[in-house]
């Protein structure tokens, strides 16, 4: 068959027919340590991911089980939807256990510890920026006298503190700040270790524990007992905190198949920097590439590379990673780029644009509408429920358009996609920018982490991509012909 002929029945193909590196990777016998495979949007990880799952689960004896794990609830219940097309063997079927990593640290830490209560993302948000406003203050680089940002305090706990298992405040004096940046001298990491210990009081006296921490603590709980798994399989790598990895290492005996690890540098969106070989994964000599986009056409990810800037970024193997021959198989039309004075005008020309794709007889859960903030999304949903459009909602169980912040895009894909509110102000959201007096090197970081989360909210589209702004659009908007 054409390639072009499969292409036009996509959705269960990949079941069947893999590109020959693909093929190669998801079958190889075996792997002697951790593989690592990485390859851009839409290359076909997650499929070469699920192949492999159900070729090692095939070849294990009952009792013996293979982990499938992704970043999030909802990725890791796509995974399983797509394994059970895989497979219908219900011995394979029961040989893999498809769980996010939040959840896998949620469940070992309350077997091995009793009850615990995982802290809400606002409170712990709150306790930041409280512990910021009362916190030092210093001179930074401008020559003002400021407070700590919250974003920077809280990334210097996850990013070092917690990253490198610091206990004590000589230890973090000491410590290496891998990724953060600009130095940071003894006298501001005493500032910044006592505001760390008055927010982690804080959780500690409401007897709440962060998902990062509920990390750190189930690693510690599984290096106790024997490994539960003879194989880890990790997609959506990239974005996994080293507590995660510790965590995922411990899970399984090192040795051959151990772990199967699936990561897009480009698509990191969280803060993690991590070096693998530093947590003892070891990839070396067992990293391959994917090129092919699968997903996306020509025109709409032409674009969508152009956002990402042109710099090479560092892949989880600590090596320089670059798009070199990343390519789409399939042509389309060029997506739209729709100005608008306001953002009511905006949200017509949504409500229109939706309702011409839902009229030609696209499903509406394979329409998807990406936002950069949850205000936008909330705003977005009413407008186009007001309009008669079906939104999904997964809290009532409904079907319907997915409209999502950029965030909770990662890892979904849609036949028709608009991401609208592309804002100068909006986006990069300024609440997620370290200024460049507080720290330059951070700032720049920042910056592309929004490009980083630009190009994953348009590399979600399959075959159709608008773009909409009101007022001054994003600078990170590369101009549309
Ligand atoms: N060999 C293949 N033949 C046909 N379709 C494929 C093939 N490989 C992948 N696809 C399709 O391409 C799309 C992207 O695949 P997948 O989600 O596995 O990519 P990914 O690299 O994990 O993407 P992302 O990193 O953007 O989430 C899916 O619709 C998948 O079904």
């Amino acid at each position: 068959m054409e390639l072009a002929a499969i292409l036009a029945h996509p959705f269960d193909v990949w079941r069947t027919f893999l590109h020959p590196t693909q093929r190669d990777v998801a079958y190889r016998d075996t792997y002697s340590g951790p593989a690592l495979v990485t390859g851009s949007a839409g290359t076909g990880k997650t499929v070469t991911g699920l192949h492999r799952a159900v070729f090692l689960a095939e070849r294990l004896p009952d009792g013996e089980k293979v982990l499938l794990t992704t970043f999030t609830r909802a990725l890791a219940e796509a995974l399983a939807r797509q394994l059970y097309r895989l497979t219908s063997d219900p011995a394979v079927r029961a040989r893999i256990d498809v769980i996010s990593v939040d959840k896998l640290a949620y469940e070992i830490v309350t077997r091995g510890n009793g009850r615990v209560t995982v802290a809400d993302g606002e409170i712990v948000d709150q306790l930041w920026e409280s512990a910021a406003k009362a916190g030092p203050t210093y001179l930074n680089r401008a020559g003002q006298v400021t407070t700590y940002s919250p974003a920077f305090l809280r990334h210097e706990w996850e990013q070092v503190v917690l990253a490198q298992q610091l206990t004590t405040r000589e230890a973090y004096r000491e410590a290496t700040r891998r990724g953060r940046g600009a130095g940071l001298r003894a006298a501001h990491r005493d500032q910044v270790w006592t505001v760390i210990e008055t927010v982690t009081g804080a959780l500690a006296k409401r007897r709440l524990r962060t998902h990062t921490q509920l990390a750190d603590d189930a690693a510690a709980i599984a290096r106790r007992v024997p490994a539960p798994y003879r194989h880890v399989i990790v997609d959506e790598g990239q974005d996994l905190h080293p507590a995660q990895w510790r965590l995922l290492r411990a899970l399984v005996a090192p040795g051959p198949n151990d772990m199967f690890l699936l990561a897009d540098p480009y698509q990191r969106i969280y803060d993690s920097h991590v070096s693998l070989a530093q947590l003892g994964i070891e990839v070396r000599g067992r990293t391959r590439r994917l090129s092919v986009n699968y997903r996306t056409t020509h025109e709409i990810l032409d674009l969508s590379v152009k956002v990402l800037g042109g710099d090479a970024t560092v892949g989880l193997d600590g090596q320089d990673d670059t798009l070199r021959g990343y390519r789409s198989v399939t042509r389309g039309g060029i997506p739209e780029l729709a100005a608008h004075v306001s953002r009511d005008g905006e949200c017509e020309a949504l409500i229109e644009r939706v309702g011409t794709w839902l009229d030609q007889g696209v499903e509406p859960h394979a329409v998807g509408v990406a936002v950069r903030t949850g205000q936008l999304v909330k705003a977005v949903g009413r407008i186009l429920n007001d309009a008669h459009i079906p939104v999904a909602d997964d809290k009532r169980g409904t079907d319907g358009v997915r409209v999502a912040t950029m965030h909770r895009m990662k890892g979904l894909e849609f036949q028709c996609l608009a991401v609208v509110g592309l804002d100068a102000g909006v986006l990069p959201a300024p609440h997620a920018l370290t200024s460049a007096a507080e720290d330059p090197h951070a700032h720049r970081q920042d910056l592309q982490r929004e490009r980083c989360l630009l190009f994953v909210a348009l590399t979600r589209a399959r075959d159709v991509l608008y773009l909409s702004h009101s007022g001054t659009p994003s600078p990170l908007l590369p101009v549309v012909r």
